[in-house]
């Protein structure tokens, strides 16, 4: 659906060019939630404004169903806009108006639609995000969560197909962005709405991407499914973001604490096979027990997953058999210290 192919920009800040994007190319497919994850300045928004042009890359071509928008007139850009909906960290909504009044903004600045079609879809909107018995409120009135809701009503006006999130959720709470996370899940999934989502939590990728794309510096480090980079980062930069949401990497130190002999072996599980009791049966097999030493269960969206450093204990057999073993019932096994 979206082809970015090697982007770059950069900003003239007093007189001294300030590279934000170095030839970024990568692609989105119809229908997916893709994240582009990176810390403060790696050019994330820049990236996810190219998307509608509200920064026009200084080279490189942004396809949407093979079309280069870099090339549209202005009435074809208006029209592309319309059908990209966008929502922001700091939700960018009219104070003077109340809520129906700011959802219904973009469908007025259409002219396409009678005022009973603009009420029903005002109506339609406010019922999708929650917020019918808020209608008359101002912004001030809300809640962080709510006024995203509102943004979010308001960037589906158009039924997009296309919406754009500059870390939205990064300035609510917990509890509030998992109500947001899961409502934007419900859109994807209810309307076949292909979402880009830029942030800088590792957690959020996990809990609703199925793919993602690592910017460091302007420069597109890694990108793949989000199972593959989140349990088996390859750069550096990766390797800190999963760190930082799920912090690991201890096993040696613990071990050495725990002062037991025995190899430590990292097990990766993805899918039904993370509940399922592959320890206990592959102990009995070899006759060993397994010390936990450190690990996380959770989600990657919907899958469940795994990843434990575990501590073989007894006779150790020849490791390649162990690792065939997990093989067979697909868990990935790998030697953190002999
Ligand atoms: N309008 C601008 N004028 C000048 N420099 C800019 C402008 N916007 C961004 N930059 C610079 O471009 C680089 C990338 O910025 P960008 O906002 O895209 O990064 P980001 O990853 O979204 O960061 P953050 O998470 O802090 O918003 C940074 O060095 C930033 O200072």
């Amino acid at each position: 659906m979206i082809d970015i192919e090697h982007v770059s920009k950069h900003y003239v800040v007093d007189g001294i060019a300030v590279p934000a994007l170095s030839d970024v190319s990568l692609r989105v497919e119809q229908g997916e939630v893709f994240g582009i994850i990176g810390v403060s300045g790696a050019g994330k928004s820049t990236l996810v404004r190219t998307l509608n042009l509200l920064e026009r890359p200084d080279s490189g071509r942004v396809l949407v169903d093979g079309s280069d928008i870099t090339l549209f007139s202005k009435t074809q850009l208006r029209s592309y806009r319309r059908k990209t909906g966008m929502i922001f960290q700091h939700f960018n909504l009219i104070g003077a108006k109340t809520v129906a009044e700011n959802v219904r903004f973009p469908l007025k600045l259409t002219g396409e639609y009678t005022t009973a079609e603009i009420e029903q879809r005002v109506d339609e909107l406010l019922e999708l995000v929650e917020l019918s018995g808020h209608r008359d409120k101002y912004p001030a009135q809300l809640s962080g969560g709510q006024k995203q809701r509102v943004g979010i009503a308001r960037a589906l006006a158009n039924r997009p197909k296309l919406l754009l999130c500059d870390e939205a959720t990064s300035a609510l709470d917990p509890q509030t962005t998992q109500s947001i996370l899961h409502l934007l899940l419900d859109i994807n999934r209810r309307f076949g709405l292909t979402i880009v989502l830029i942030t800088h939590e590792m957690d959020v990728i996990r809990a609703v991407c199925d793919r993602v794309a690592v910017l460091d510096q302007g420069v597109l480090v890694e990108q793949g499914r989000v199972a593959e980079v989140l349990l088996h980062p390859q750069h550096a930069l990766t390797r800190a973001l999963v760190q930082e949401s799920c912090p690991q990497g201890e096993s040696a130190k613990i071990s050495a604490r725990l002062n037991l002999p025995g190899p430590l072996l990292r097990l990766t599980f993805l899918g039904a096979i993370t509940h399922q009791p592959v320890l206990q049966r592959i102990a009995a097999a070899f006759a060993l027990g397994f010390n936990i030493i450190e690990g996380v269960i959770g989600h990657i969206k919907e899958t469940p997953y795994g990843q434990i450093t575990v501590q073989v204990i007894g006779a150790v057999p020849d490791l390649a058999r162990l690792e065939a073993a997990f093989g067979e019932h697909s868990v990935r096994c790998e030697l953190v210290q002999p």
